[in-house]
């Protein structure tokens, strides 16, 4: 299966173009998990806006708008709220690309299903192309855009990020919310440094283990084992960075700002069992929710 290109038109709907097979047996599982995944909590939040993310919130809980936990419609609040936190998180990584134009190119590198993707456009007007291992994610992510009339501009695509289609010199921003922990960041920053314009922008929110703490800690662990991925340490990304041109223009640690969102989500009836690891890591000092903004020199 290696390298070779299979057509998935009959098998995954609307995808139409040849997408190539997973190069190693790891994306391989990368791309089941993500085809196979269905958590209630994913879905019910997306259905309030029609936004579909797979990353988490940040921001303080608005309690006037939770209202009283025994009002009958208090749980639709409650996913209404989580929800809210999850935008706010892709508004501020959309924030730090910059001035962005309407004739620019945006990659979003590991666009899940797609609801950052909707939100640079109506932000910014400009084209937004995503990258997948997932044909269903993809699937689901143009569908969207095809509803909202803006497939023109936003399309998905089913690609590794670390060997895109992007010509060279392309894009004017690129990012990835929550997508690096699935792959070896040289590799990563070295395709987004050569997708990037000169001069173009990068932003990625991520969850990294905290080198002041020593190792990863048994939380970061079970996170790594819950998700199939693997974590990297915020040295790690600094140094890939600096290897690849690109040069931190903010790091802003968010831990405080998503803890409220997890607080939040553990009370919720979406919970998925992983709340008590991100909650507990982020407290120890473990593991830390970052946003990293570097520009392309
Ligand atoms: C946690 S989801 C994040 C989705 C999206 N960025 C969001 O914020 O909603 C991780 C995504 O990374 C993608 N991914 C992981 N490894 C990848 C790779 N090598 N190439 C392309 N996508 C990859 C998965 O397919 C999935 O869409
Ligand atoms: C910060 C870290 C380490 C993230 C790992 C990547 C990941 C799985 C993000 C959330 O996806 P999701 O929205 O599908 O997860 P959930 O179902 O828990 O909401
Ligand atoms: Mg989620």
């Amino acid at each position: 299966m290696f390298m070779t290109s299979i057509d998935l038109t009959a098998a995954a709907g609307t995808t139409s173009v040849f997408i190539p097979a997973p190069v190693t047996p790891y994306q391989g599982d990368i791309a089941r998990y993500w085809d196979h995944e269905a958590r209630p909590v994913n879905l019910r939040l997306g259905d309030v806006d029609g936004l579909y993310h797979h990353h988490y919130g940040i921001g303080d809980i608005d309690h006037a708008a939770l209202g009283d936990t025994e009002d009958s419609a208090y749980e639709k609040k409650l996913i209404a709220e989580l929800h809210r936190l999850e935008s706010a998180q892709a508004k501020l990584l959309l924030e730090h690309l910059g001035p962005i134009g309407r004739d620019d190119t945006l990659v979003d590198a590991g666009c899940g299903r797609g609801g950052s993707m909707v939100m640079a456009h109506q932000r910014f007007g400009c084209k937004v192309e995503g990258v997948t291992l997932s044909a269903k994610q993809a699937d689901f992510a143009n569908r969207r855009a095809q509803e909202l009339g803006i497939e023109d501009h936003v399309r998905a695509r089913v690609c590794n990020m670390l060997s895109t289609p992007f010509e060279t010199g392309q894009a004017a921003g690129s990012w990835n919310n929550e997508s690096s922990m699935y792959v070896d960041l040289h590799d990563l920053f070295a395709e987004h440094s050569r997708v990037l314009e000169v001069g173009g922008r990068y932003v990625t929110i991520t969850g990294c283990w905290n080198p002041r703490y020593g190792q990863p800690s048994k939380w970061v662990s079970q996170i790594n084992a819950h998700f199939e991925c693997n974590i990297h340490s915020r040295r790690e990304y600094l140094r890939a960075m600096a290897d690849n041109r690109l040069v931190p223009q903010a790091v802003i640690d968010l831990t405080p700002d998503t803890l409220p969102y997890w607080e939040l989500r553990a009370t919720s009836s979406l919970v998925t069992g992983i709340e008590e690891a991100f909650i507990e890591s982020y407290k120890d000092g473990s593991f830390q929710y970052v946003l990293i903004a570097a520009d392309r020199v």
